[in-house]
C-alpha cells in the first residue's frame, strides 16, 4: 500500500490515496501504522476518497482506531495533496467530511514546494450541549461552565466544530500537566462520545498559546478544529477578539470567527515523505 506522510503544524498523519487503491480495515490499519515504534508513526490515518458531492472526501481515524468527524490540520494536507496531484485543478476545492462539505483554498510556497499555506472555511460552531454531545439540558450552551475533576475545578467552554472540544483556560500552559488532566477530561462522564481538550493560555486579545489533548490520540502538536473551537470560545466569553494567532506546539495558525459565524483557519500543510506499507488488499 502506498502512503504519504504529511503534517499540519506538527499534527502528523499517514495519508492514503483511495482514488488509486482500496483500503481495507482502516480502523485496524490506523492503530498499527500510527505506532511510533512498530509502525510509520503518526497521530492517525487519513483516507483521501472519491466523493459524490465534492472534489474529494476524507475519512479520519485516530491512533486508537476511532473515526473522527473532522480534522482541521488534516483537511489542509488533503487539499495540498489534491492540488499537487492535478496542477490544472485550481487552488479552490471542496472536501466532504462527516462534519459537512468544507471549502479550502491552497497557496503554494514558491520557494519550497513541499509546503503550502491553506485556508479552510471550517463552518459554524455548534454550541448546544446536545450537539457536542454533553449531558445536561440539551438545548443549553456550555460556555464558561465549571467542570470538577478529582480535586480540581476547571472553567471550560465546550464547542463542536463537527467534532467535540472542551476549551480550558490555564495560567501557564507550558508547565501544565496536559497528559494527566487531558486524559481525565477526555473520559469525563459529561461527554458520552469522549472529547478533545484544548488547554489555553491567553497572551493578549489577539494571541493565545494552546496545547492539545486529542480524543483517541493523546497530546498532539496541534489541532485545527481545536484551534477553531478556541477562537469561538475566546470571543464568546470576552477573552479574545474575532481574529487571533494561535501558537501551538508545532506551529502557528491564524483564525477568524467571522460575522456570519463561520470560522476561517489558515495554516501550513507539508509533505514529508512517501512510502510503502505492507497491508493486504482484501
Ligand atoms: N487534530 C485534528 C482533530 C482530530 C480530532 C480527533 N482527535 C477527534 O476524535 O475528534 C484537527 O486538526 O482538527
Amino acid at each position: 500500500m502506498k502512503f504519504i506522510k504529511m503534517h499540519g503544524a506538527g499534527n502528523d498523519y499517514v495519508y492514503v490515496d483511495g482514488f488509486q487503491q482500496d483500503v481495507h480495515r482502516p480502523e485496524e490499519l490506523a492503530v498499527r501504522i500510527s505506532d511510533r515504534h512498530f509502525g510509520v508513526g503518526s497521530d492517525g490515518l487519513i483516507l483521501i476518497l472519491p466523493s459524490d458531492c465534492a472534489d474529494a472526501r476524507m475519512r479520519m481515524f485516530n491512533a486508537d482506531g476511532s473515526e473522527a468527524q473532522m480534522c482541521g490540520n488534516g483537511i489542509r494536507c488533503v487539499a495540498k495533496y489534491l492540488c499537487d496531484q492535478q496542477s490544472d485543478r485550481g487552488s479552490q476545492l471542496t472536501i466532504e467530511t462527516l462534519a459537512g462539505v468544507l471549502s479550502v483554498d491552497v497557496t503554494a510556497d514558491t520557494e519550497n514546494p513541499a509546503i503550502s499555506q491553506v485556508t479552510v472555511n471550517m463552518g459554524q460552531p455548534r454550541l448546544q450541549r446536545g450537539q457536542i454531545p454533553m449531558t445536561g439540558p440539551q438545548q443549553d450552551q456550555a460556555l464558561e461552565v465549571e467542570i470538577r475533576v478529582k480535586n480540581r475545578t476547571f472553567t471550560a467552554s465546550c464547542v463542536s466544530m463537527g467534532n467535540p472540544h472542551c476549551v480550558v483556560y490555564v495560567d501557564d500552559v507550558e508547565q501544565f500537566d496536559v497528559a494527566y488532566w487531558g486524559a481525565l477530561l477526555e473520559n469525563h462522564p459529561l461527554f458520552p462520545e469522549r472529547i478533545n481538550v484544548e488547554f489555553v493560555e491567553i497572551i493578549s486579545g489577539s494571541e493565545v498559546r494552546q496545547r492539545t489533548w486529542e480524543r483517541g490520540a493523546g497530546e498532539t502538536l496541534a489541532c485545527g478544529t481545536g484551534a477553531s473551537a478556541v477562537t469561538v470560545a475566546g470571543f464568546l466569553t470576552g477573552r479574545t477578539q474575532r481574529t487571533i494567532r494561535n501558537h501551538l506546539r508545532g506551529g502557528v495558525l491564524t483564525l477568524e470567527y467571522c460575522d456570519d459565524e463561520t470560522v476561517m483557519m489558515t495554516g501550513p500543510a507539508e509533505q514529508v515523505f512517501t512510502g510503502d506499507y505492507p497491508w493486504p488488499e482484501a
